[in-house]
């Protein structure tokens, strides 16, 4: 994970602080290839604290790429991943929870044999976990966290409108609630950033329009990624949208600057 001049460091997301207007995530010259195939080629993009940003483009244009590499599953050929301006050196999926990341995958991964509320909390448990080493040091007594932690999950039930399914199991819901469970249970954790992975995908017209309003709700609360398909969507929530087609950055900016832009028009909606 963490490689400052060689050396392993920084226990949690939480303990990182960001100087003002410094990136959550920031990534620059980041390059992939597949043998001769460039998925993503010298790509750059940063995340302001507490602010909704998209990545959009054509298929691929290399969205899923980034987004790995960003998690971890992918190591780029060339470039640089930083959170909170320091630079991440191999590091893993599972490394993300104590760098203060969260992230919902589009398979969603809920315990069948869990209710609701008690798949949400496994999100606060992996996150202090994470945080092991700040309870080493005395910072928080357990049965106090553990309070803390089922408040913090049942208001999110209540901010994601899912409180009515509390103790319901994942088959017995529809998708979409499915979907916010997910979400609950990445965000239960206050990470400083959420990536979603397409998290529109599957969901109803309705469902969609709900989930505007939520990642709305989202902001300031944490800063979100989002890699989606559904342009709508992303010009609607995002402060900032990355624009990639054949693995470059082709714009960026905020949705008007880019809904203007020549090129998206032609890359994105195939019209020159
Ligand atoms: N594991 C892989 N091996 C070889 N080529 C790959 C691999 N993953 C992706 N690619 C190629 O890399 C390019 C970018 O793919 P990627 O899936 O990142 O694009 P995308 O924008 O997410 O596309 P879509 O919108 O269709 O999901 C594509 O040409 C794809 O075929």
């Amino acid at each position: 994970m963490w490689d400052q001049r060689g050396g392993r460091c920084g226990p949690t997301g939480a303990g990182m602080r960001e100087s003002p207007g410094q990136p959550v995530l920031e990534a620059s010259g980041v390059t992939v290839r597949f043998g001769g195939l460039t998925a993503l080629d010298g790509v750059r993009l940063a995340v302001m604290p507490g602010s909704v940003h998209g990545v959009i483009g054509p298929n691929g244009a290399g969205k899923t790429t980034l987004f790995n590499v960003l998690c971890g599953f992918v190591a780029p050929r060339e470039g640089t991943v930083r959170v909170h301006g320091k630079p991440l050196r191999r590091h893993r999926p599972h490394d993300l929870a104590a760098l203060g990341i969260a992230r919902t995958v589009q398979g969603l991964g809920l315990f069948a044999g869990c209710t609701v509320i008690d798949n949400v909390l496994v999100g606060a448990h992996r996150h202090r976990k994470a945080s092991a080493f700040s309870s080493l040091l005395g910072l928080g007594g357990a049965a106090r966290d553990e309070g803390r932690l089922r408040d913090k999950a049942e208001e999110l039930l209540a901010l994601l409108r899912i409180d009515n399914w509390r103790d319901a199991y994942p088959a017995t819901l529809p998708y979409g609630v499915r979907k916010r469970v997910a979400l609950a249970r990445a965000l239960v954790a206050e990470p400083a950033l959420l990536m979603l992975d397409e998290p529109a995908s599957g969901l109803s017209e309705l469902e969609r329009e709900e989930l505007v309003d939520l990642l709305r709700g989202l902001t300031g609360r944490t800063a979100v990624l989002l890699v989606e398909h559904h342009m709508d969507l992303v010009m609607r929530v995002c402060d900032r949208i990355t624009v990639l087609d054949f693995g470059r950055v082709i714009a960026a900016g905020t949705p008007d600057e880019v809904r203007d832009d020549p090129q998206v028009t032609e890359a994105y909606l195939g019209v020159g």
